[in-house]
């Protein structure tokens, strides 16, 4: 392994490798967005070329689909796929009941609906993104260009009405622009410091004309694999109620360290 790989990036890198052997010969794989999801990404790869195995990749954004095509992986529509075995994606917030915040990636509307058309929902997550209760990090809500400052006025109504702790909200920048999802939205990001019934705001918010998703994952997410950096490997399932752990080794002369950047 490179020295400059960070710990941040093994513990990554780490969840990534043990997740991807959850994928079996034949399946269709929703791939994630995000840092830890590109470290699946080429994870899932390097087993497409080093077994042989035949997956179809649904990527969750442009990035995604860019970087699984430029490692060769087969990739295709959600509409072609149709209905998919498995998907692997990273999370900025997971609570013990695997309810989540994406969004980080403004890639949210996308992930939750490849998620949602799948068997199984494996989160990939270094320790740091485990929390007690959700809403430390930002809360994406992904909203349609059109009337936008409306609809963050309402959204700022709804926190009122759920006397939600903070109610700080604001337009996602790209530089000095909005920033404009894969699906052509804005993104306004509420700062809520605790969110105390994710599955109540979920519904409040995409209930307000102009939301078109919101980064709470509530009931989607099934085993989450906790990536530490020194190889050890924790996976939570919610359904059966089991933690494992297992060790995954960081193998110095992979190829998958080299196209790093
Ligand atoms: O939801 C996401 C993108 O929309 C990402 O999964 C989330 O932001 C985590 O990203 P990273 O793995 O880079 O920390």
């Amino acid at each position: 392994m490179p020295a400059e790989l960070s710990p941040i990036d093994k513990a990554k890198f780490a969840a990534a490798r043990c997740a991807v052997d959850f994928v079996e010969d034949g399946m269709k794989v929703g791939l994630g967005t995000g840092s830890t999801a590109a470290w699946m990404v080429r994870c899932l790869a390097e087993r497409v070329r080093e077994e042989g195995l035949r997956i179809t990749g649904v990527p969750t954004s442009t990035r995604t689909g860019t970087l699984a095509r430029q490692l060769g992986l087969t990739v295709t529509t959600l509409d072609e796929a149709k209905w998919l075995d498995l998907t692997i994606d990273g999370a900025d917030e997971f609570d013990g009941e695997l309810n989540l915040i994406k969004g980080g990636g403004a890639a949210l509307l996308q992930e939750k609906i490849v998620a949602t058309a799948s068997d199984r929902m494996i989160v990939i997550a270094d320790a740091a993104k485990e929390v007690a209760q959700l809403g430390a990090f930002p809360l994406p809500v992904e909203v349609v260009r059109f009337g936008w400052q409306t609809t963050q006025r309402l959204i700022e109504e709804v926190l009122v009405s759920m006397d939600v702790l903070g109610r700080q909200t604001a337009l996602r920048q790209s530089g000095e622009a909005p920033l404009i999802t894969d699906e052509g939205h804005f993104i306004i990001d509420l700062h809520l410091n605790r969110i105390e019934n994710p599955r109540a705001l979920w519904l409040a918010l995409n209930q307000i004309p102009g939301v078109v998703e919101n980064g709470l994952f509530v009931d989607i997410c099934d085993q989450v694999v906790i990536g530490g950096t020194d190889g050890r490997v924790e996976i939570r399932d919610i359904a059966e109620g089991t933690v494992r752990e297992q060790r995954v080794d960081f193998i110095e002369e992979s190829n998958i360290f080299l196209d790093i950047d």
